[in-house]
């Protein structure tokens, strides 16, 4: 499949109107022999890593608009030791001149302008966490419901989640009433592979220190945690108030009325113990594309994770969808350059030789010999959420996989499935009501980018049973998640079926 990279969208590179969209030239990629023999280099250093006392892992924080994410994240920072006195009273200054100052700590995260200005998270944030076992990738993701996709986008490069709920009489409340980011955002972890959490109640001083308030709120949370499918074994509680750092990283002030009654971990505690994922180093290098900027180095940087296989600085890999390459000048890791990256880390590729055009956020890196699958419709087994309108065929949605939004329509309904063993029960049904589990077949519909020759462009993505991170995919009806699911290709039995009747069509032909 041959795609024109010219009429692709090129707005996701944030490049001003004067800037010359030159193909960047560079030094020349290193040799397959030689990123070869790093490759085995890097599986043998990144096994020998699975063993050590040290393990990484990524953590998305979520939760309902204003819960504290960002503060929470700001000075946990600070009380690791990760943030300087000089940085904490610049951010204090800077908030208080903006008439601002109860948002000093979420200023480290919160680093736009605009952000600033309106006190609200808008894209995600990356910062490193240093815990005594852990070295955690922490994507702070906004709570307002109208950047959605962005939180989409975090979740999708996280293997853990921390959900923080505001403790407030009627703000806890809010969040988790039908239609709060506090439901939303933990079925949407979970539905793009998350699997453990850790729930911190924050605000407790607002409610005067209450066990009741926080029991509450557990007793809340904890059915609805099982039945959007996350294990209680996998769920932990913490009470907090980040701003003052109470229960953040020590028990501490001790005479705060919170210890009183509350014996538990600190939060830290918990972040310490979360279970690092299994990383599939030996499959095909995958790394989706989820930001465009110009770094400060020659090149373009894109940022996203390592999905699968080992990336190495100096390779030369394959843009897709399109026939174009760039070549991987260098790999940062929170400003620190790596030899390479193995499936499952969160970094920054510097691309040179690359004509900026070709590259598009939702864009798959892959090694030339082994990339990824193209299409422009695909059968999936979907969760149908609790939704209001049933889905028919034909319905149009939006199709979230990885940081790649794309309008589509469900466009045809293959069967209902049996949600605890999977058995078709009916098969093509008229409607999909809420809780069905279905398979459905899902076509692209349109551009996808804007241009004056727009159409639209196959999506590179994978067979959950090959990729799990490549075959999930998120389904949303005019600003509401409607279902999530995975690329199943065709059962065999199905397929057994089709090579049946095709066999009937050619007897009749002959
Ligand atoms: N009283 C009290 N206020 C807090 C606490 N934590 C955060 N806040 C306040 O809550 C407001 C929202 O904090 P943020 O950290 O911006 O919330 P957020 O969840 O990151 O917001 P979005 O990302 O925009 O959804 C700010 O005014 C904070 O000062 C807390 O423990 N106690």
């Amino acid at each position: 499949m041959t795609v024109d990279q010219r009429q692709l969208d090129i707005a996701g590179l944030n490049l001003d109107d004067d800037d010359p969209l030159e193909v960047i030239l560079d030094e020349p990629a290193k040799p397959p022999a030689v990123v070869e023999k790093l490759i085995e280099e890097a599986k043998a250093a990144l096994t020998a890593q699975e063993k050590s006392e040290k393990r990484s892992l990524s953590l998305v924080v979520v939760g309902h608009v204003d819960a504290g994410k960002s503060t929470m994240m700001g000075r946990l920072l600070y009380e690791l030791g990760q943030i300087d006195e000089k940085k904490r009273v610049a951010n204090e200054r800077g908030s208080a001149k903006m008439g601002k100052s109860s948002f000093s700590w979420a200023w480290e995260l919160d680093g736009t302008q605009e952000e600033r200005e309106r006190g609200i998270t808008m894209d995600i944030a990356l910062q490193t966490l240093n815990t005594p076992h852990r070295i955690i990738t922490i994507l702070d993701a906004p709570g307002h419901r109208d950047f959605i996709p962005n939180m989409i986008s975090g979740a999708s490069q996280a293997d853990s989640a921390l959900l923080v709920v505001d403790a407030a009489v009627g703000e806890f409340e809010a969040g988790f009433d039908r239609g709060g980011q506090t439901r939303e955002h933990l079925l949407l972890v979970r539905s793009l592979g998350v699997s453990q959490v850790i729930v911190a109640v924050n605000k407790l001083d607002q409610v005067e220190w209450a066990k009741s308030r926080y029991n509450e709120i557990v007793q809340l949370l904890k059915p609805f945690l099982v039945q959007s499918g996350f294990h209680p074994s996998r769920t932990k509680f913490v009470p907090v108030v980040a701003m003052e750092g109470v229960n953040l990283t020590r028990r501490e002030p001790a005479d705060c009325p919170l210890f009183k009654w509350y014996e538990g971990p600190t939060l830290v505690d918990l972040l310490d113990a979360l279970d690092p994922p299994t990383r599939d180093i030996n499959a095909p290098l995958r790394f989706p594309i989820s930001n465009i900027f110009k770094g400060t180095t020659s090149g373009i940087t894109v940022s996203g994770r390592v999905c699968g296989g080992i990336v190495v600085a100096g390779e030369r890999l394959r843009i897709v969808p399109g026939d174009e390459s760039a070549t991987v000048k260098l790999i940062d890791n929170d400003g620190e350059s790596l030899p390479w990256a193995g499936a499952g880390s969160n970094i920054n590729l510097i691309l040179t030789s690359v004509d900026p055009v070709s590259l598009n956020i939702g864009s798959v890196l892959c090694r030339p010999g082994s990339i990824i699958p193209l299409t422009f419709s695909f059968i999936a087994r979907i969760i149908v959420f609790d939704i209001q309108i049933p889905i028919t065929a034909g319905t149009s949605i939006e199709l979230f996989h990885h940081s790649l939004d794309v309008p589509a329509s469900i466009s045809r309904l293959i069967s209902v499935l049996d949600r605890s063993n999977g058995n078709v029960i009916k098969s093509k049904p008229r409607v999909l009501t809420k809780n069905m589990s279905a398979e459905v077949e899902i076509s692209l519909r349109g551009s996808l980018y804007s241009g004056p020759a727009s159409r639209a462009l196959p999506i590179p993505i994978e067979p959950f049973s090959v990729n799990k991170e490549m075959g999930r995919i998120l389904v949303r009806r005019g600003g509401e998640t409607i279902g999530a699911g995975a690329y199943h290709p065709l059962r065999a039995h199905q397929l057994r079926l089709i090579i049946g009747r095709l066999g009937v069509v050619m007897e009749l032909l002959t």
